[in-house]
């Protein structure tokens, strides 16, 4: 469970997130929307201790992030929009390695995650291929596999659909089922609502760093009408 209990979070003076309180149980598909600027990314960010609130506090499976960022980091899985920076290796199969390696697993342990992950993701023996050779739908999947690899118990993705093409986005959508039926929490911010609104949960939408929609979707569907995001018809 990730509980987000009354966190705001200010940039200077400019407050993101205002008071937003969320629970998220474990095995959950919850989709975060919202308008460009409305704090989703900074309210993500706060779920592994990446932002520190200025008030309130995040509760990641019973323990309070700030107390402990490695277990949040352990136990919350992120993956960004433009993963860029993120890579740690030359290789895609040592960059997916570089997380469990840390968790100290056995080598044949890190090696079934590595392969399982990038077959997940369609880069299925792509391993010794390197990073800054990919394009940027393949790195995006890269990054996906490195998360997916730490298996953690919670898996947020940020705008993760973009540089996807078609079977890339099934591939990596049918993981998140799995993964979902396993009891693994995944949250996934998007503007583009087509390929998640049947299969989420719950809808949460951040207008100005507040929670004004949260529901099952096919419940909250007519409060969408007036946001920018793309719902399926
Ligand atoms: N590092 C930062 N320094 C100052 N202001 C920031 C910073 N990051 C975000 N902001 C501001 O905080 C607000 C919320 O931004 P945030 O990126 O969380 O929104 P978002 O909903 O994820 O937007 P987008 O859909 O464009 O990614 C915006 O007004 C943004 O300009």
């Amino acid at each position: 469970m990730i509980s987000v209990r009354g966190v705001t979070h200010r940039y200077g003076g400019a407050v993101a997130l205002d008071d937003v309180s969320l629970s998220i149980p474990d095995g959950e598909f919850l989709v975060l929307a919202g308008a460009n600027g409305s704090g989703k990314t900074t309210l993500v960010r706060h779920f592994n201790g990446l932002l520190a609130p200025d008030e309130g506090e995040v509760v990641v499976d019973g323990t309070a992030v700030g107390s402990d960022l490695v277990a949040a980091r352990t136990a919350v899985g992120m993956v960004f929009q433009d993963p860029r920076d993120s890579f740690v290796a030359a290789t895609v199969g040592a960059d997916v390695a570089f997380g469990p390696e840390n968790l100290g697993l056995p080598r044949a342990e890190i090696d079934a995650r590595v392969a399982d992950a990038l077959e997940a993701v369609g880069l299925s023996g792509r391993e010794d291929e390197r990073v800054d050779r990919l394009s940027g739908g393949e790195r995006e999947r890269v990054a996906i596999a490195g998360a997916l690899a730490m298996h953690p118990n919670h898996l947020v993705l940020d705008e993760p659909f973009t540089g996807l093409d078609e079977p890339a986005r099934r591939s990596v959508l049918s993981r998140l089922d799995d993964l979902r039926a396993g009891g693994t929490g995944v949250v996934v911010v998007t503007h583009d609502l087509r390929d998640v609104f049947d299969r989420a949960d719950r809808l949460v939408v951040l207008s100005n760093g507040r929670v004004t929609v949260d529901g099952p979707p096919a419940e909250v569907r007519d409060a969408l009408a007036d946001l920018p995001v793309r719902v399926p018809d």
